[in-house]
């Protein structure tokens, strides 16, 4: 039997806070109501998920250094404000060398700082901005769909 694709589902710093910050940018829902949600999907796309949260980018790089990160086939990714400033962080994904999908609840060319800067732009393989919680299962779709046509 075909082995189920394995995707890590990351949330970076603040996102642990979903459901009590600004509604609306970042919608009502929590991130365990997302996460519970991602999972749906996921199991109607056919994938498996493993989820990890942290407001630490040395933390981060830590998940993304196990074993079982190493063997697994993609990274749904949420990446906060990361992606204005944190270079060891890039370079973690980098040298995990998996598909990264970026995604954002808000809309990051409107709101955030340091526009002019995302340290993902030359590493990931897709981004959905802006949709609220639709943009994890958004992304998802399209990473799934991005490793399928990548193998097939
Ligand atoms: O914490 C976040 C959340 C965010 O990544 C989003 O999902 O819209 C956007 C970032 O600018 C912000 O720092």
């Amino acid at each position: 039997m075909e082995q189920r694709l394995n995707i890590l589902v990351v949330h970076g710093p603040n996102l642990n806070l979903l459901g009590q910050r600004d509604r609306d940018k970042y919608g009502s829902l929590t991130l365990g109501e997302i996460n519970e949600q991602i999972r749906l999907h996921a199991a109607q796309l056919g994938v498996e998920v493993a989820f990890f949260q942290s407001n630490h980018e040395g933390a981060l790089i830590d998940y993304f250094q196990l074993e079982t990160s190493r063997a697994a086939d993609g990274v749904l990714l949420n990446p906060g404000a990361l992606i204005r400033y944190a270079y060891s962080f890039r370079q973690a994904l980098v040298d995990l060398g998996k598909p990264v999908m970026e995604v954002h609840m808000s809309d990051i060319a409107k709101t955030g700082v340091n526009k002019q800067i995302n340290v993902l732009d030359d590493v990931r393989v897709g981004q959905v901005c802006g949709l609220k919680e639709q943009s994890y299962y958004e992304g998802l779709q399209q990473l799934v769909a991005y490793i399928l046509q990548q193998r097939a």
